[in-house]
């Protein structure tokens, strides 16, 4: 019997799409040996044909219309790495619309449009493979729809962003400035086209919403979620962070109460204590802590951006894509496709803000004289925000001192209603800043 061949179309050869590349071509031999098939990169779309690549691909193989490798039929397999939510959405749609499996690595897209992909796929026998949308090479998407398919998810929650993670680490580390480490997080190819997504928060949102939407089985907007960047830390946070004995993360939080059936989901950055092994987890790195009700807590750390660890994810998309068409061709025993692991109960509700609680970290600037604390302290007993610990020293701008407070346990709502009143106070220079402390378990 004649070997078939697969055909591969990948549309963008950035970062991501080179690495694909070049490690596709590397492994070919040793992949085609093990799955049976031989695999062809048959076509790249790219914006510029002419520009110089760390890839050599014949230019016979580019084109500049990645809508028609979404429509080539000879494509068995699309790999979309355009990024992007407009043409990628296209390109996806169209390829699934085919029968096509479609491989992604792009969460804003999946965050914006799931539900219309995921629906498509179902309606025309395509499939939608998209391991290196979260936490880069971790195969986390894997471990949570297969390995750990028999349970319910209280809590997940982690690293989710190595741009962040990168340039905090850096800033605690050596000090150095913020712009100088995001344009290392640019040239290193950590960062997304539009790095706002990154140091806003939005990435990692897109990322927990995606696990959301696999643990869980709704689709939470970002716009439903509190996400705030890491742009407002400076040193001085580090070092109140680590005189209380904390570091700092942006965490993306995605908690579900079974009993009153709410759900959280949350991007913001967060002080951990210094010994929990989330908050060793450095540079470019992801951390995903996850607690199943029947398996307990398991925890994945693992490159969570880059060249490299991106392509083994889209590389492993590939192989399961393999798969999938063969058992199409009824040449492997078919099996259901978890889409979710998600049991079938009437879906969560997006908790209240007052449902939300934790111990709070808040950094206020404020004229040193006296008075201001007293102030300060009326409008968090009038939001019932009870005061754990302050720390006061020299503000950089003259005559002004900085106040860090920490609190007692307290809610989301009542945080808000405090900064809403502090900021009105005349002695509070500056908009206050607002860091969560974990609580969360090992
Ligand atoms: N870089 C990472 O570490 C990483 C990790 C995980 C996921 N991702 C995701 O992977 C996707 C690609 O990211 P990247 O880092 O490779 O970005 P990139 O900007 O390096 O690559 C995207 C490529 O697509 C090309 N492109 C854009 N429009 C095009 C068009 N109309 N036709 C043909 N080509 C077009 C661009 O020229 C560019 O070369 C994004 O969705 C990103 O979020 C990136
Ligand atoms: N910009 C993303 C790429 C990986 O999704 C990050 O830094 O995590
Ligand atoms: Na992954």
């Amino acid at each position: 019997m004649s070997v078939r061949t697969l055909r591969i179309g990948l549309c963008g050869l950035g970062t991501v799409g080179q690495g694909v590349w070049k490690h596709l071509t590397a492994d070919r031999p040793e992949l085609e040996a093990r799955l049976g098939v031989k695999l062809e990169l048959a076509r790249g779309a790219v914006r510029n044909p002419k520009k110089r690549r760390s890839v050599r691909i014949p230019a016979s193989k580019l084109t500049t219309d990645a809508l028609a490798i979404a429509r080539d039929p000879s494509i068995d397999i699309v790999c979309e790495l355009v990024g992007g939510t407009d043409l990628a959405r296209e390109i996806t749609l169209e390829a699934l619309r085919r029968g096509k499996v479609v491989v992604s690595a792009n969460k804003a897209l999946i965050c914006a449009h799931g539900a219309e992909i995921f629906a498509t796929a179902r309606e025309h026998g395509g499939r939608f493979l998209f391991e290196a949308s979260v936490a880069g090479g971790i195969p986390i998407i894997k471990a949570l729809r297969e390995g750990l398919v028999a349970n319910r998810f209280p809590l997940i929650y982690g690293i989710l962003n190595g741009t962040c993670n990168y340039i905090l680490t850096q800033m605690e580390e050596r000090d150095a400035p913020y712009t100088q480490v995001l344009g290392d997080a640019k040239r290193l190819g950590y960062a997304e086209a539009d790095e706002s997504l990154d140091v806003e928060g939005w990435d990692a949102a897109h990322k927990a919403s995606v696990l959301a939407y696999l643990a869980h089985g709704v689709w939470v907007r970002p716009e439903q979620m509190i996400v705030e960047g890491i742009a407002r830390i400076t040193p001085a946070d580090f070092k109140n962070a680590n005189a209380l004995g904390f570091g700092i993360k942006l965490l993306a939080v995605i908690w579900r109460d079974f009993e009153t059936n709410e759900l959280s989901v949350r991007v913001h950055p967060t002080l951990l204590p210094e010994s929990h092994v989330v908050a060793k987890v450095n540079g470019v790195f992801n951390a995903i802590s996850v607690q199943g009700d029947v398996v307990g807590t398991t925890l994945y750390i693992g490159r969570g951006a880059g060249q490299d660890a991106t392509a083994s994810a889209v590389i492993s998309d590939i192989v399961d894509a393999v798969a999938l068409l063969r058992r199409q061709k009824g040449e492997m025993i078919d099996g259901d496709f978890i889409e979710t692991t998600a049991r079938r109960q009437a879906p969560p509700r997006i908790a209240p803000p007052e449902h939300i609680e934790g111990r709070y970290y808040l950094r206020l600037t404020v004229e040193d004289k006296p008075g201001v604390l007293s102030a300060i302290a009326a409008v968090t007993a009038r939001q019932h925000v009870s005061i754990a610990s302050v720390i006061q020293s020299p503000a950089e701008r003259a005559g002004a001192a900085s106040l860090v407070l920490t609190t007692h346990r307290s809610n989301e709502r009542a945080l808000r209603n405090t900064i809403a009143r502090l900021r009105r106070l005349r002695p509070v220079l500056e908009e206050p800043v607002l860091l969560r402390i974990a609580e969360f378990p090992e």
